[in-house]
């Protein structure tokens, strides 16, 4: 193991990257809290620039994945479809299996030029995580409460919002809903069995009403839904402590333009249609479990610096003066300064633990398990499906 892998495990390293993403993000949250004036007098200029802040925090875990941990990233794509990406807006459905699949639809996003415009449908809960959430608010991310019920009025009028933006943006949606564990995948699957549906072997069960309602709604505004389809090399599940301890993945994905003008207008045979993309995305993925690869022509879109040069920005700005102020702290001799830097310190490291673990397929949410029996009463699709569960719990 060379000297800069060693570098990379040692604690000190995380606790600086950390302390750097969060008072950069916090910096950033506050400048974009002071964009909202401008909003009611230039709407188009107070986007564009949140866009760019939105870009100055989630580069930086771009930078992690791409230059700190040497992931890589291969594209599946056809080649005239590869023309396109980045220079129009699109819907991007994506698999939910891994821990880290936001950080590599970001690093895609960055290699098209459209990371600080992305966008996605991401649950409410999300919004409420410092530096990120709060970035999203100014970004327009739209949230789901996965509630159709309280969700449709907010839903839909956050897509509709997104008519007129100013930047190319890709819309992301995990169809899914949840992150793949086996359990919700049974579960998933016994509905499909009750609906008549084809079983999936490596997804859940898309929920196609989020999908119907935004091509529905951006119809017009976006040209095409890419289908894209992930997977880590040698099985790999990555995580963001790997990642934060400088493990090396290799990240492919697939990817097929498909334009919207296909995709029909009527809602049930939109949900049908996303139905049959999901056993197609199946068949995708059993091609890779034999193979070791997806289908399609392999590029490698190239790497660009921005990333690396923002991170450099912050690390240069912030820990000097943190060093600095550690320095005076331990000159100053006070047992009571020291004890107090020290539990902030502490506290500051369990708030960074605490949003890791919002990434962590463990300690995810019971959506689409524990609360399916009750969905499946609302929906009174199986009237004993219900009593089973409760005896499989
Ligand atoms: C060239 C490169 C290309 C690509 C690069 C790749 C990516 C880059 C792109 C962009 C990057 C942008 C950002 C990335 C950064 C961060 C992203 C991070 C994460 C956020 C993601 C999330 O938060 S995912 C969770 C939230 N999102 C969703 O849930 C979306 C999907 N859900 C829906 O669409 C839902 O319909 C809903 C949320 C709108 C409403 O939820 P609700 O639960 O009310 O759903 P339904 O009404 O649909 O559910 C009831 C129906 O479902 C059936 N049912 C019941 N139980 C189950 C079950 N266990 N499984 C499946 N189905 C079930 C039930 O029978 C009902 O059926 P109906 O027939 O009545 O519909
Ligand atoms: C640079 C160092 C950075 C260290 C700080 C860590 C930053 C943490 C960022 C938290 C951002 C969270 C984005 C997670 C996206 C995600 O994958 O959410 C899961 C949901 O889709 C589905 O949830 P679930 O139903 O629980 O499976």
């Amino acid at each position: 193991m060379g000297i800069l892998q060693v570098l990379k495990t040692q604690l000190l390293c995380h606790l600086i990257i950390c302390y750097v993403f969060l008072v950069s993000g916090l910096i950033i949250n506050l400048l974009q809290l002071c964009t909202l004036p401008l909003w009611p007098i230039n709407k188009q200029l107070a986007r564009k620039i949140n866009c760019r802040l939105g870009y100055s925090i989630s580069s930086q875990l771009v930078a992690l994945l791409e230059w700190w941990s040497g992931t890589e990233c291969t594209l599946y794509t056809a080649p005239e479809s590869y023309k396109l990406y980045g220079k129009e807006n699109a819907i991007v459905v994506l698999n939910h299996n891994f821990e880290i699949d936001f950080m590599t639809g970001w690093t895609f996003c960055e290699r098209f030029g459209v990371l600080g415009s992305s966008k996605v449908l991401a649950k409410k809960d999300l919004s409420y995580v410092p530096v990120i959430g709060w970035m999203w608010y100014f970004l327009e991310i739209v949230f789901c409460k996965r509630k159709w019920e309280e969700d449709r009025k907010t839903v839909v009028q956050s897509l509709r919002n997104l008519r007129d933006y100013p930047e190319n943006f890709w819309f992301l949606l995990h169809c899914e809903g949840t992150r793949f564990t086996e359990k919700k995948h049974k579960i998933s699957m016994e509905v499909a069995e009750k609906k008549g549906l084809p079983k999936l072997k490596y997804h859940l069960l898309p929920r196609t009403k989020g999908f119907c309602v935004t091509v529905q709604n951006l119809r017009g505004t976006v040209t095409a839904v890419y289908d894209s389809t992930l997977n880590f090399r040698n099985n790999e599940m990555p995580t963001l402590l790997g990642v934060l301890n400088g493990k090396k993945y290799h990240a492919d994905l697939y990817v097929r333009r498909i334009p919207l003008d296909t995709i029909p207008e009527d809602e049930s045979e939109c949900a049908a249609w996303l139905h049959k993309l999901y056993q197609e995305k199946d068949e995708f993925q059993e091609h890779y479990r034999q193979t070791g690869r997806f289908p399609g022509a392999i590029t490698s879109p190239p790497h660009r610096p921005w990333a690396l040069l923002n991170w450099l920005f912050w690390v240069c700005l912030l820990v000097y003066p943190l060093c600095m102020l550690l320095l005076q702290l331990l000159l100053s001799g006070s047992t009571f300064t020291v004890v107090c830097t020290s539990v902030f310190c502490l506290a500051v490291s369990v708030g960074i633990r605490w949003m890791i673990g919002q990434t962590e397929i463990d300690k995810g949410s019971n959506y689409g398990r524990d609360a399916n029996e009750q969905q499946l009463k609302d929906h009174a699709i199986l009237p004993n499906f219900g009593a089973s569960l409760k005896k499989n719990h």
